[in-house]
């Protein structure tokens, strides 16, 4: 896709959000219809999209205008073109989107073309849903993701996820690509987490700011247990079963706001409060899904070695953590199909005994 279709593609997106932002603010329990004789909507209409963009950062982050009912037609709009029923939901990080190449039967949505969905606008973010099956086992996977720096804010950013609860997710597998700070990791490692470091939750922004919906989750979620034990602990399984264990780590992410890396100070840092490996997603996405209670795995490929001195000429960039992705695209497919079997086989089978 051109950038010049992608610039348009995100502004055009940008001018709908603020359409629908208008009507839904009016009356927020109607399907949201563009009426085109409205005062507010006439106006934007005339407008030129950078003054478009200026509306929507004035109404303010906060103003999380995904309603329930909104997120209910999206995950309708879904359900009623495909027969797939995922209790599984899978997000594909910066490079690792490959891993929809092993998805059978699959029925994907273009973003685009989903009602009221932003568009990806990151060089390795396809920017589809995919449904289909994991070795036999029905998931739905974002390839793609939408990052706070792409200008979206964070309940934007992870609305997927609450589409995901609505289609019946119940188990979320997230994984990014992530730079090594703990001098023990390499690129190309495998880091489970076992936590994060909300930066961005440290500087008040958070994606389940605003009006709390309960049928979601609680106003104050806890977060102490936000990457389950269990999961983890049969992943671990599973990278022994593979032959993989010497490289998948098990560490704590932290999350800033990018798009920028990091200075050496502010990796310094980082180090000193415990951070194993940075990057700048999956945080909000995990608030997200642990609101909602859903259970979550996650983990990071460790793309890039941070450089954290002040001699060295290397640099990290972007190129480069799409190259480690390919790399490790063969062990990244087998790894996630094993964790989904081991939900499906274990978790899922015991809540349909139990429901
Ligand atoms: O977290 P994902 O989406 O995998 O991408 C990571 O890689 C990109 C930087 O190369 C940033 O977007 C960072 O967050
Ligand atoms: N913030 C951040 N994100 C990344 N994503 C991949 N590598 C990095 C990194 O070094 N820093």
């Amino acid at each position: 896709m051109s950038l010049q279709k992608l610039n348009n593609d995100f502004n055009v997106h940008r001018s709908i959000d603020c359409l629908n932002l208008n009507i839904l603010k009016e009356n927020t329990n109607s399907p949201p219809v563009i009426n085109k004789n409205n005062r507010f909507t006439k106006n934007l209409l005339k407008r030129r999209s950078s003054n478009l963009i200026a509306d929507l950062a004035s109404i303010g982050n906060h103003e999380n205008f995904y309603t329930y009912e909104l997120i209910q037609q999206i995950a309708q709009y879904l359900l009623d073109r495909t027969n797939i029923r995922p209790k599984i939901g899978i997000i594909c990080g910066s490079g690792l989107g490959n891993l929809a190449d092993v998805i059978t039967d699959s029925v994907s949505f273009p973003y685009h073309e989903i009602p009221h969905f932003p568009v990806s606008t990151v060089a390795g973010h396809v920017g589809r849903l995919v449904f289909g099956y994991l070795d036999g086992v029905p998931i739905m996977c974002m390839q793609g993701r939408f990052h706070y720096y792409e200008g979206y804010p964070l309940w934007k950013c992870s609305m997927p996820v609450r589409v995901m609860k609505l289609v019946g997710v119940s188990h979320l597998i997230v994984t990014n690509a992530a730079g090594g700070l703990n001098p023990k990791y390499r690129a190309g490692d495998i880091m489970i987490m076992k936590d994060h470091i909300n930066f961005l939750g440290f500087a008040g922004n958070n994606p389940l700011q605003g009006v709390n919906d309960e049928r979601f989750g609680p106003r104050f979620p806890a977060m102490n247990r936000a990457y389950n034990a269990s999961l983890r602990k049969a992943a671990h399984k599973i990278a022994k079963e593979m032959g993989i264990d010497k490289f998948v780590r098990e560490g704590v992410y932290a999350v800033l706001g990018g798009p920028n890396f990091e200075t050496i100070a502010e990796l310094r840092m980082l180090r000193v409060c415990g951070v194993d490996a940075v990057g700048m997603s999956t945080v909000h996405e995990v608030l997200t899904a642990q609101h909602c209670d859903m259970k979550v795995f996650a983990f990071s490929l460790i793309t890039n070695k941070c450089v954290m001195d002040y001699e060295s000429m290397a640099e990290a960039n972007h190129e480069e953590n799409i190259d480690t992705g390919l790399m490790r695209e063969g062990v990244i497919k087998k790894l996630v199909t094993k964790v989904v079997g081991h939900i499906s086989n274990h978790d899922l089978a015991m809540s349909s005994k139990n429901p």
